[in-house]
């Protein structure tokens, strides 16, 4: 029997953080933001779809899209956020369910699905527990800033683009403070995972 587990938090929250550290304990972590860049390639349905919509503008000189000035977009207005999230979710979702069945299949007993818009997305189903990697405001708007090289108005308006990380805590099975060192993050997952006999 495999556990599946919903890792999820906020913007900078730290979620990559540990996934490196199940990755290097050689557990599958199925990866919803790079399933997003797979499913917006050229030549993609999605991909089609936001030329259509978007426009030419989008694009980066080689045809792909260009990342930073969607992101600038899509932060700042929500009916455009709510317009993207429809064309790339579908297929994500699509990506994610076949990644998550391949590695059933393989019979492997811990998989990790890194999904930051978990809640938003309703998406628990997918999962059978939840980890929500939590840090304080101003230290998650310190890092977003430090890592994407933005503005604290830039960085504020991802923050707000998302369910507050406070409710995401309620609706959590565990909780990873990440305020600290990445020891103690790494400590208090371990602590989690042996807890529900995944480790
Ligand atoms: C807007 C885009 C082009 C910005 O790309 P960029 O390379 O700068 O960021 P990246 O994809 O690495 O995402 C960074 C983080 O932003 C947050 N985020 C991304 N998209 C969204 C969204 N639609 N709503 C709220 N937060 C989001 C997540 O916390 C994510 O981990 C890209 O994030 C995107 O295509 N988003 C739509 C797809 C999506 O919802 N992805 C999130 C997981 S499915
Ligand atoms: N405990 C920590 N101490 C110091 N820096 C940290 C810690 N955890 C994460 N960071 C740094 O904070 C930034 C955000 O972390 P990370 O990329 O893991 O967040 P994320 O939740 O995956 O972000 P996103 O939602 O944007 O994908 C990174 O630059 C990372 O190196």
């Amino acid at each position: 029997m495999s556990i599946i587990v919903g890792l999820t938090g906020g913007i900078a929250s730290g979620k990559s953080t540990v996934s490196s550290i199940l990755i290097e304990k050689g557990i599958t972590v199925i990866d919803a933001d790079l399933e997003a860049r797979l499913a917006v390639e050229k030549g993609e349905e999605a991909y089609n779809e936001i030329v259509s919509h978007f426009g030419e503008q989008i694009l980066l000189e080689d045809g792909s899209i260009n990342r930073e000035k969607l992101g600038s977009v899509i932060f700042h207005n929500q009916d455009q956020r709510l317009k993207l999230n429809s064309i790339v979710h579908p297929a994500v979702r699509k990506r994610m369910l076949m990644k998550k069945e391949e590695a059933i299949d393989k019979g492997e007993e811990l998989v990790i699905m890194d999904i930051p818009l978990l809640f938003e997305s309703k998406l628990t189903s997918m999962v059978d527990k939840t980890i929500v990697v939590y840090v304080d405001e101003t230290i998650q708007l310190e890092r977003l800033m430090n890592r994407n090289q933005l503005s604290k108005a830039d960085a504020l308006a991802r923050v707000r683009s998302q369910m507050p990380l406070k409710e995401k805590i309620q609706l959590a099975d565990a909780v990873i403070n990440n305020n600290g060192t990445i020891e103690e993050t790494k400590k208090q997952l371990l602590n989690i995972l042996s807890n529900w006999k995944a480790i």
